[in-house]
């Protein structure tokens, strides 16, 4: 029996209370009784390991999941309307402009039977200076920058709240910007505090919780197990919360290439694209290497045009000494480069089963014959689950329905099984938990050293950079303009290097 409710109570202070959620999908109990209370102008950030119920507990809130059991209490009567959402994906529509994709959620202005489109532009730009949000209404949301298209969705939620008050839901919200970018959006988040709004903030980010956060709610296999103040915490007790020890450091015994004698894998030289204009580098097998930037400084273009899907203007890549400037994509998979993009859904193949996509990449040496033979796939299926500790109930379940962290350790371990030369890394561990994190770049490391891969990765979050990475390049303007000899390259001097050019 479903002993869910939405229970309406009067004069409480609270602006929403969950209590005793429990959710499961088949086997998997993803929500095994969790309590949250939500306050008026306060900031609860929800945190937790991947897989442990945090994107299910949004989805009972929102009435895409029906709890197996307990109950939701909203404490006005129009409770469930004044509940305002921001996903991951962030659901806005990249060809539409900005005016019409706050229309779609906030309905047009209809003025003698037709949209009063002066009326759009004009509400619409208020609405966004309000919140300091300085884009023109009629820019297509594709052309916008990602902070830019975050504050607009959240600015689409806010508007369906009322003036004072209401609930705003952000799932992981600044997963994809660069941190001073995401300090942006952090500020236009405190000042929603003012207005009363109750805000519920997951994160794997944990400088941002600290600095954001009023009181959190850790969960770990879908219970709570921590409630209180942030303000009594530091990052280390976030962790240790978090995975239930202390983070594994760096591993000082993993072998580090020895760049006098390393040959390098990958050569660019003066290489010209749409954002990237004379660009040099040089990694060596064995060798990480991180490059830095802000959003527009041609980062990710650089590792776009290395695995050709955009076409570079001048310039030369060599990887072993071998011309492969202008080859095709299939042309350098063939050659042994990887490519693991930023945005996660690009990289897996929706109701294809966790076992498919974790051999997608090699099929060509899986098959015998006609036939691909079943056992040596989940052999190869197991080896990408056990080491990459994927969640997941059994390989056969369909790729969606695991955490959107398990499913990025899929699209990572599926390419590190290839015979590789060169890894390209695009924000390799967004929406990854902070033990997790370690873990991989251990992995990464260590099939890097013993088969001599060069790695390339491109980050927003300069710890990951700092803490793994041999060498660290800052790019600005589509160049390459410093460079780090890592790691522990302290964070304010990456700083420095990133927003002195
Ligand atoms: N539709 C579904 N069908 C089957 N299992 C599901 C479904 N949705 C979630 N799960 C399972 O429930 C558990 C909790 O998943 P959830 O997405 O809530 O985790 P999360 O804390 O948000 O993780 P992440 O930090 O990786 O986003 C996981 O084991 C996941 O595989």
């Amino acid at each position: 029996m479903v002993h869910s409710a939405i229970m309406e109570m009067e004069q409480v202070a609270h602006a929403v209370e969950v209590r005793g959620i429990r959710k499961a999908f088949g086997a998997t109990q993803a929500l095994a009784g969790v309590d949250l209370t939500l306050l008026p102008g306060r900031v609860h950030a929800l945190l937790g390991a991947n897989g442990c119920g945090k994107s299910t507990l949004v989805k009972v809130l929102a009435g895409y999941h029906v709890p197996d059991a307990g109950e939701i209490i909203f404490p006005a009567t129009d409770g469930a309307s004044h509940i305002a959402f921001v996903h991951q994906d962030l659901g806005l529509v990249a060809t539409l402009s900005v005016a019409e994709n706050l229309s779609l959620t906030a309905g047009f202005a209809i003025q003698g039977g037709r949209i009063d489109w002066d009326y759009e532009y004009f509400a619409t730009g208020k609405l966004l200076r309000k919140y300091g949000v300085t884009c023109d209404p009629r820019t297509q949301v594709g052309d916008l920058g990602p902070t830019d298209q975050t504050m607009v969705a959240i600015v689409r939620a806010l508007a369906i709240l009322p003036e004072h008050g209401g609930i705003l839901v952000l799932d992981e919200p600044t997963a994809r910007l660069p941190a001073a970018e995401a300090d942006r959006l952090i500020e236009m988040l405190q000042s929603l505090k003012a207005r009363g709004v109750a805000i519920l903030y997951i994160s794997h980010r944990l400088e941002e919780v600290l600095k954001l956060a009023d009181e959190l709610t850790v969960l770990r296999d879908g219970r709570t197990v921590h409630h209180g103040e942030v303000a009594e915490l530091d990052r280390k007790d976030l962790v240790r919360l978090i995975i239930g020890h202390d983070a594994a450091t760096m591993d000082e015994d993993a072998p580090r290439p020895d760049r006098g004698s390393a040959r390098a894998i990958l050569e660019v030289s003066e290489l010209s694209g749409y954002r990237v204009g004379g660009a040099n580098l040089e990694v060596a097998g064995g060798e990480l290497l991180g490059i830095a930037g802000l959003v527009g400084s041609g980062r990710s273009e650089l590792g776009r045009l290395i695995f050709g899907l955009q076409r570079a203007t001048s310039g030369k890549i060599l990887l072993e000494g071998r011309d492969v400037t202008d080859m095709s994509v299939p042309q350098h998979v063939r050659a042994g480069i990887a490519y693991v993009p930023q945005d996660r859904l690009s990289g897996i193949f929706k109701g294809l089963s966790v076992a498919e996509n974790a051999i997608v990449a090699e099929l060509d040496s899986l098959v015998s014959g006609l036939t691909i033979s079943e056992g040596r796939c989940n052999a190869a299926a197991g080896g990408v689950i056990r080491s990459f500790q994927v969640k997941s109930p059994d390989m056969s379940v369909p790729i969606e329905t695991l955490s959107g962290g398990n499913q990025q350790k899929v699209v990572l371990g599926k390419w590190l099984r290839r015979d590789l030369r060169l890894l390209i890394l695009d924000e390799p561990t967004q929406g990854i938990d902070v033990g997790a994190r370690t873990d991989i770049f251990h992995i990464i490391r260590k099939v890097a050293a013993e088969r001599n891969i060069a790695v390339l990765v491109m980050d927003s979050d300069l710890e990951i950079l700092s803490e793994h990475c041999d060498r660290i390049c800052i790019m600005a303007a589509g160049r390459i303009m410093n460079e780090f000899d890592g790691p522990g390259v302290p964070i304010t001097t990456l700083n420095r290097a990133i927003y002195g050019h």
